[in-house]
């Protein structure tokens, strides 16, 4: 399946550059050092959808397993690393399903298998332990990740110098 995003061309640092005397405060960013890249590719782009769950994978499930049509999901866990809320599965359900990218805040598991998965991946951490599935958690809310809301709709761009978030499309097309 083609990912409408994948041919988007950006640099974080180069968005920032032509956003850094933006005052309004509607462009928001995250240190690259913050996460670690898992996933076949370490750029990807597009817009948010979200979930926020604690140690419970359950909607993120139920996120990957639904069509992405290129968007990134941003799952807040909430940083825990006591449970991993992506594993190979999940990861080969996102590229199959045309996700363009998953930003976990918290922990996955799998590294091989993430690795080898046509959709990039950024997260806190890894843990070889699994969710229970118990249906908890929240989808399509804005979620407040280190002080920086990031909300469903918003665009948001990572690579490995980091994470930038705007309320609309930022990089230059063509
Ligand atoms: O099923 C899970 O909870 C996560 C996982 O390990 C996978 O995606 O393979």
């Amino acid at each position: 399946m083609t990912t409408p995003t994948a041919s988007i061309r950006f640099s974080t640092c180069d968005l920032c550059d032509s956003l850094k005397a933006d005052t309004s405060g509607d462009t928001r960013w995250l240190p690259g050092s913050l996460y670690r890249s898992y996933g076949a590719f370490v750029r990807f782009a597009g817009p948010v959808a979200t979930v926020r769950c604690l140690d419970d994978n359950s909607l993120v499930k139920a996120a990957v397993e639904s069509f992405g049509a290129g968007r990134v999901l941003v799952v807040d866990g909430g940083g825990s690393l006591r449970r991993s809320l992506l594993g190979g599965n999940l990861a080969a359900s996102a590229a199959r399903n045309g996700w363009a990218g998953v930003l976990i805040h918290g922990a996955v598991r799998d590294l091989e298998e993430l690795r080898a998965a046509g959709v990039g991946i950024f997260a806190l951490g890894h843990v070889p332990m699994p969710t229970e599935r118990r249906d908890q958690g929240l989808a399509d809310i804005p979620v407040l990740i280190e002080g920086v809301w990031i909300r469903p709709g918003d665009w948001l761009y990572a690579d490995e110098d980091g994470v930038v978030i705007a309320p609309k499309a930022v990089h230059s097309v063509g």
